[in-house]
């Protein structure tokens, strides 16, 4: 298993560019089953959760063409609607697979993508939408099996918000017989991206954005080409591991407009941050100030960025106090940031960190992709050597992130296993 050796110390400084976003690729790349013409997607990141997501679709019979960021996606010959365990079970998000399956096939089988290091992660509301749409849903021996002749129009309404469930229904509407409206839904920038993927492919669906989506079924969806969006999380990431190190940089081919209360919390950090069309500059201040955060849907703070903020707030002046309501257990980096010379104290789901003034390199475990995320963001200011194991929670999410960092002038270095 590779790993990830950093020198503490340096000051990132210089420009580096954001790639496609993770989060709305997966989606969007499942959109493609829902046609039986070629769909082109552009700034598709290069990242080991697309591949194993056009793996998982090329064994369903869809023909995968890859050059660089840009995908196309034939899923006409598309015969085999079945999501292993196998292919799964490195994946939560190829649940996405779910309701596109359903729609255009009126039958999938797909494993149940299972619990994972931040929470057990049920999909029942993925489920209980699909049969509130006139499918037949079982899950058996692991595998959740749905069975329809036409998926039905129908007003649905979720338990919470859930990204992934208003992705799967939304796309399960595009092909139903008449009109299905889903109250309760989530609002992320992600989902407006799909939803401007599925409407370029024909979809008639409005609403995207707000808690209420209305979407029109359609006989059939048609090719297009999309450009997925700049990844607001590995923008976010960039910005912290520039404010941790005190430095000043400029991420290009990215928008503030997608990370409002991030950047709100650097402010109020002490950052100065300077939001251009299509770039983001921030300048640290020599210390900065702890900040709280309280994670929820957005637009308010995303939980996929906690676990940078704990780093961040390990080495600042004053005491924090973190609040995560999504995930039950999303504060497993807090114990290897310890092991860093952070002063964490959790209860519960709340998380009481107090700034100390340096960090001290050490080996650490990566345990989840975030969690994973803020480890590098502590060794990039410890002082002395930090070696992150088990890095390929990092390979899920993050482009090149040694050459990325590099580029900025820190000193990473990845370590193959022998
Ligand atoms: C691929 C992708 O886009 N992943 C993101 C997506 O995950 P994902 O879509 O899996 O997360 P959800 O929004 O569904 O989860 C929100 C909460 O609802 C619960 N829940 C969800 C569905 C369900 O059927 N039953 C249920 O109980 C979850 O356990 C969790 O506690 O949104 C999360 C919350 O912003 C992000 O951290 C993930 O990065
Ligand atoms: C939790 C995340 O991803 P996933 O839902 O794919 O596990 C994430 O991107 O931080």
């Amino acid at each position: 298993m590779d790993s990830l050796l950093i020198e503490g110390g340096a000051r990132l400084r210089g420009e580096v560019a954001i790639s496609g976003a993770k989060n709305a690729a997966l989606p969007i790349l499942c959109a493609a089953l829902l046609s039986a013409e070629p769909v082109t997607f552009t700034n598709v990141p290069r990242l080991r959760d697309i591949r194993t997501l056009l793996d998982l679709l090329a064994q369903m019979g869809v023909k995968v063409e890859r050059d660089a960021d840009r995908v196309t996606l034939d899923a006409s010959s598309l015969d085999n609607p079945v999501a292993p365990y196998e292919m799964v079970k490195t994946m939560r998000a190829s649940i996405l697979v779910l309701g596109p399956l359903v729609a255009r096939c009126g039958e999938a089988r797909v494993s149940l993508p299972g619990g994972c290091a931040i929470g057990a992660r049920p999909v029942d509301q993925h489920i209980k939408g699909l049969q509130a749409m006139g499918a037949e849903v079982t899950v058996e021996h692991g595998y959740v099996h749905a069975v329809t002749k036409r998926l039905k129009g129908a007003r649905l309404f979720t338990d919470m918000v859930t990204v992934t469930g208003t992705e799967n229904l939304m796309m399960a509407a595009c092909l139903a017989d008449g009109e299905t409206i889903i109250e309760n839904a989530a609002r992320e920038p992600e989902i407006v991206d799909l939803a401007n993927c599925l409407i370029a492919m024909g979809a008639s669906i409005s609403g995207a954005g707000t808690d209420v989506i209305r979407v029109r079924g359609v006989e059939r969806l048609h090719g297009a080409t999309h450009r997925i969006m700049p990844d607001r999380i590995e923008t976010g990431t960039y910005l912290c591991a520039i404010a941790a190190t005190g430095g000043d940089a400029r991420l290009t081919g990215t928008s503030s407009g997608y990370l409002d209360a991030v950047v709100d919390k650097l402010i109020d950090a002490g950052c100065e941050i300077d939001c251009e069309r299509d770039a983001i500059r921030l300048k640290a201040p020599a210390r900065r100030l702890a900040v709280n955060i309280r994670t929820a849907p957005y637009p308010a703070f995303p939980t996929d960025m906690q676990a940078q903020f704990m780093a961040l707030n390990a080495v600042a002046e004053g005491t924090a106090v973190i609040r995560e309501t999504i995930f039950e257990n999303r504060f497993m980096h807090a114990v290897e940031l310890q092991r860093l010379g952070a002063d964490i104290s959790i209860d519960g789901n709340t998380a009481v960190v107090r700034g100390v003034a340096s960090l001290q390199g050490a080996n650490v475990m990566a345990t989840d992709l975030r969690a994973s995320a803020s480890l590098v963001i502590a060794g990039l200011v410890a002082e002395g050597e930090t070696v992150v194991e088990r890095i390929y929670h990092l390979d899920r999410g993050y482009e090149r992130l040694e050459e990325k960092l590099g580029a900025l002038g820190a000193r990473v270095r990845r370590v193959s296993a022998s």
